[in-house]
C-alpha cells in the first residue's frame, strides 16, 4: 500500500468504527457482530502502530467507546473508567503474559473473572452511604443515575461492618438475567414496542430511563469487581473482593486465583462450555494481575490497563438451512415472521426456529428460499439469524417477500408510517386475535380468573359459546349445557363461573389492561386509570388531553382514539359495565397531610429532577391542591420541569399564569 492508500484506509476504518460505536452505545442496536468489530479495530490499531503520523484524535483506538447524554447530570470520574484490551485467541494471552513478565518478573498471580455482559457502573460510598452512581460514559465523564441504580436490590444503600473505608468507589457490572429479559421482551412485543436484541441492551436502556419507578419494575442485578480508594487497605485485588463481600456487596462466586497461565487456560476452557448454564450472559473472561503494586508498575494505555485483558468467546453460531418463513398473528393483530430451520445443535440445544422480528429484518437479511443461514445464539433463548451464506444459495431460489395478507383470515395487512410491524386489522374476525384477546383478559397478570385457562377459551370459542370478552360474563346462562360437555363436569364449571363472578371486583386498571387496546400494556393502563379516573373520561378525552397524562405519547394516544372510535368496542364496554365490572378507580378517602395548597389549582409538565410527575401530583393532592388537565384561566400554577412543550409555555405566559419549579412547589408547602 502506498502512504496515500494507508491514510485512506485508516480514515475509512475510523469512520466506520465510530459509526458502529454510535449504533452500539447510543442506539443499543449494533449492526455487526462484536467479533467483526474487534477484528476491524485490530486492523486499525496495527495500521496506526506502523504509521503513527496518521493517528487521528477521533480514532476509536484512542478513547473508550461510549458517550455521555444530556438527560442526566454529568459527573467527572475521579479515576477514569477504562475499557479492557481484548483477544479471541490463546496466542495473544501468551504474549500478554510475556509482556507482563518482562516488566514485573515471574512472581505474580492472576485473578480470573467472568466477563459479565452488561454495562459498567461506578458507585461512591461515603460514611457507609451510597451517595452516587455514575455510568462509564466516555470514560472521563459519565451520567449520574443514582436513583435508578438504587432500585437494584443487590446494591446496598447503606453498608455496615468492620474496616469499611470512610470514602471509596466500587465498580461493577449491571446486567439483567436471561429469564427476566425473555419475559419483559415478550411483553414489549405484545405491547407493540420495539424488542431489545439482548439482555445487555435491555439493561443499558433501563439504566438510562428517566422514570425510576419504571426502572424498579425491570429486575436488574449487579456484580462488583473493582475497589477504588485514595489509599487501598488491601495489597491485592483478591483480598479486596473478599473484603467488600463482607461489607455487603455482591461479588461473583466464580472468580478464581490462578498461579500461572495454564490455570488461566483451564478456567477459560471450563467456562467456554459451562457459560450457557449461567442465568446471565457472559461474553468472555477477564484476567487481572492480582497485586496492586504490580498493577501500578504496569500502568495504562490510553484506553485500558496493561495489567488486565479480556479473553472473549466467539458467539455460538452454526450454519443451517432455512426451511420456510411462517407468520404468527398475535392478540393485537401484530404479525411476526418466524424462520423455521433444519434442526441443528447449537450451544447444547437443538435449534429449529429463529425470530425475524418484522419485514425490515427479512429485507436486511435479503433472504431467499432454501438459503443457508448463519444462526447465532447470543443473549436470547430464541436464536437469531446473523446472515446468509451466499456461496450456498441455490441458483433458482426465489427472494422471500413479506406476506401482504393475513395467514389466518386473508385480510390485507396494514403497516403504519414509521412502524416496523404489520397488523391484521380484522380484529373482530381473525381467530388468533379473538382467542388471544380473551386469553389475555383471563390471564394471571390481567383479570386473573380462576377456573379458566387458555385451552378452555379455545374450546368455548370453537363450540360457539364465546366470541367477545363480554360473552365470558354471560356463560352463566349456559351452565347446564356446559356441565354436559366432555372434560367440563359439574365441579369445574361451578369453579369457573365462581372465578368469573369474582373477577368483577378487579380494579379498573386491570379491566383497562384486559381490553387489549394496542400499546396499552400494564403500566400504561395504570397511568391512564390514575389520570382519567373512569372510562367515560378516557373515552371522551381528546388527543391533547391524552398526551397530558404521564408517559402517554402520541402513538399511544392515537391508538386509544382509534379504539374508542369503533362502535363494537363501545358496545362491548357497555355490556361489561352492565355485568358489573369496575370502570372507575375507587376514590380512596384522602386524609390531607396539610391544607397549605387548599383551593389552589396546578398543572404539571415536563421532566423533573427529583420526582416523577405522579409523585408530584400526589404531593399536591395530599396537601389539598387540585390538579387540572389543561391550561386555562382557572389555573393557579404551572409546575414546569425540563423539556416542557413550547406551546404550553406560550399559553401559560399569555394567561399570565405563574410558572414554578419543583423546588418552588415545596416552598409553597412551607
Ligand atoms: N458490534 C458493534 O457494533 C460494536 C460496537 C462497539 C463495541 N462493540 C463491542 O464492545 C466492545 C468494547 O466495549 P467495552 O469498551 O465496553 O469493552 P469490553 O466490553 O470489551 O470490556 C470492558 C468492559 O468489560 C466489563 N466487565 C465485565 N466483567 C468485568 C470484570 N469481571 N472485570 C472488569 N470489567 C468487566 C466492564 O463493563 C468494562 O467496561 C468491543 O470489543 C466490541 O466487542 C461492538
Ligand atoms: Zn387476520
Amino acid at each position: 500500500m502506498s502512504l496515500f492508500e494507508i491514510k485512506e484506509k485508516i480514515d475509512a476504518l475510523v469512520t466506520e468504527l465510530n459509526r458502529h460505536n454510535y449504533n452500539y452505545y447510543q442506539l443499543a442496536m449494533p449492526t455487526i457482530s462484536d467479533y467483526e468489530f474487534d477484528q476491524k479495530l485490530k486492523e486499525l490499531e496495527k495500521l496506526e502502530q506502523e504509521n503513527p503520523a496518521f493517528i487521528r484524535i477521533d480514532s476509536p483506538t484512542q478513547k473508550v467507546g461510549g458517550e455521555i447524554t444530556k438527560t442526566f447530570k454529568t459527573v467527572t470520574h475521579k479515576w477514569p473508567m477504562l475499557s479492557l484490551g481484548n483477544t479471541y485467541n490463546e496466542q495473544d494471552l501468551v504474549d500478554f503474559d510475556q509482556r507482563i513478565r518482562k516488566i514485573i518478573g515471574d512472581n505474580f498471580e492472576y485473578v480470573c473473572e467472568l466477563k459479565f455482559d452488561g454495562l459498567s457502573i461506578s458507585l461512591t460510598y461515603e460514611n457507609g452511604d451510597l451517595i452516587r452512581a455514575v455510568t462509564r460514559g466516555d470514560g472521563t465523564k459519565g451520567d449520574e443515575v443514582t436513583t435508578n441504580i438504587k432500585t437494584i436490590r443487590t446494591i446496598p444503600h447503606r453498608i455496615k461492618g468492620e474496616g469499611i473505608l470512610p470514602s471509596f468507589e466500587i465498580r461493577g457490572e449491571v446486567f439483567m438475567h436471561k429469564a427476566a429479559f425473555e419475559k419483559l421482551n415478550q411483553e414489549r412485543i405484545e405491547n407493540g414496542e420495539q424488542p431489545f436484541a439482548n439482555p445487555r441492551n435491555f439493561a443499558s436502556g433501563t439504566v438510562k430511563m428517566q422514570n425510576s419507578a419504571e426502572v424498579a419494575k425491570r429486575p436488574l442485578d449487579c456484580f462488583l469487581y473493582f475497589l477504588y480508594a485514595d489509599k487501598k487497605p488491601f495489597p491485592t485485588h483478591w483480598e479486596s473482593l473478599h473484603a467488600v463481600e463482607k461489607w455487603g456487596f455482591k461479588i461473583s462466586q466464580e472468580s478464581k486465583l490462578c498461579k500461572n497461565l495454564a490455570e488461566v487456560f483451564d478456567f477459560i476452557t471450563y467456562w467456554d462450555q459451562e457459560r450457557f448454564k449461567l442465568s446471565y450472559d457472559i461474553d468472555g473472561i477477564v484476567i487481572k494481575v492480582n497485586s496492586y503494586a504490580q498493577q501500578e508498575e504496569l500502568g495504562f494505555t490510553a484506553k485500558s490497563p496493561r495489567w488486565a485483558i479480556s479473553y472473549k468467546f466467539k458467539a455460538a453460531e452454526v450454519e443451517t438451512e432455512l426451511i420456510e418463513v411462517t407468520y404468527q398473528v398475535g392478540r393485537t393483530g401484530a404479525v411476526t415472521p418466524v424462520a423455521n430451520l433444519k434442526p441443528v445443535l447449537l450451544a447444547g440445544t437443538t435449534v429449529k426456529r429463529a425470530t425475524l422480528h418484522n419485514a425490515n429484518e427479512i429485507e436486511r437479511l435479503d433472504l431467499y428460499e432454501g438459503d443457508t443461514v448463519l444462526v447465532e445464539k447470543g443473549g436470547e433463548i430464541i436464536p437469531k439469524i446473523m446472515g446468509v451464506n451466499l456461496d450456498k444459495r441455490k441458483s433458482d431460489a426465489q427472494k422471500i417477500h413479506y406476506i401482504t395478507h393475513c395467514p389466518e383470515c386473508g385480510t390485507e395487512l396494514v403497516r403504519k408510517v414509521g412502524e416496523a410491524v404489520h397488523y391484521c386489522p380484522n380484529d373482530e374476525g381473525c381467530r388468533p386475535q379473538i382467542i388471544g384477546k380473551m386469553q389475555h383478559f383471563i390471564s394471571r397478570k390481567v383479570m386473573n380468573i380462576d377456573g379458566i385457562g387458555d385451552e378452555t377459551i379455545e374450546t368455548l370459542y370453537s363450540k360457539g359459546f364465546i366470541r367477545h370478552i363480554s360473552d365470558i360474563y354471560n356463560l352463566k346462562q349456559d351452565e347446564d349445557s356446559l356441565k354436559q360437555m366432555d372434560r367440563f363436569g359439574e365441579k369445574s364449571v361451578t369453579n369457573m363461573l365462581l372465578g368469573i363472578e369474582n373477577s368483577k371486583q378487579m380494579p379498573f386498571e386491570k379491566v383497562l389492561f384486559g381490553l387489549g387496546i394496542r400499546y396499552v400494556g400494564e403500566t400504561v393502563a395504570k397511568k391512564l386509570a390514575l389520570h382519567f379516573k373512569n372510562i367515560q373520561n378516557l373515552q371522551h378525552a381528546s388527543f391533547e388531553q391524552l398526551i397530558e397524562a404521564e408517559e402517554i405519547g402520541e402513538r399511544i394516544a392515537q391508538s386509544i382514539l382509534e379504539y374508542f372510535s369503533d362502535e363494537t368496542h363501545i358496545n362491548e364496554i357497555n355490556k361489561l359495565i352492565t355485568y358489573g365490572l369496575q370502570f372507575e378507580i375507587e376514590e380512596k378517602e384522602v386524609i390531607l397531610q396539610s391544607e397549605s395548597l387548599l383551593g389552589q389549582t396546578f398543572l404539571i409538565s415536563g421532566v423533573f429532577e427529583n420526582h416523577s410527575r405522579e409523585e408530584l401530583k400526589k404531593i399536591i393532592e395530599d396537601n389539598g391542591g387540585k390538579m387540572l388537565s389543561s391550561i386555562s384561566a382557572k389555573l393557579n400554577y404551572l409546575v414546569a420541569g425540563d423539556n416542557m412543550g413550547p406551546s404550553k409555555l406560550e399559553k401559560a405566559n399569555k394567561l399570565n399564569i405563574p410558572i414554578i419549579s419543583e423546588q418552588d412547589l415545596f416552598n409553597l408547602l412551607g
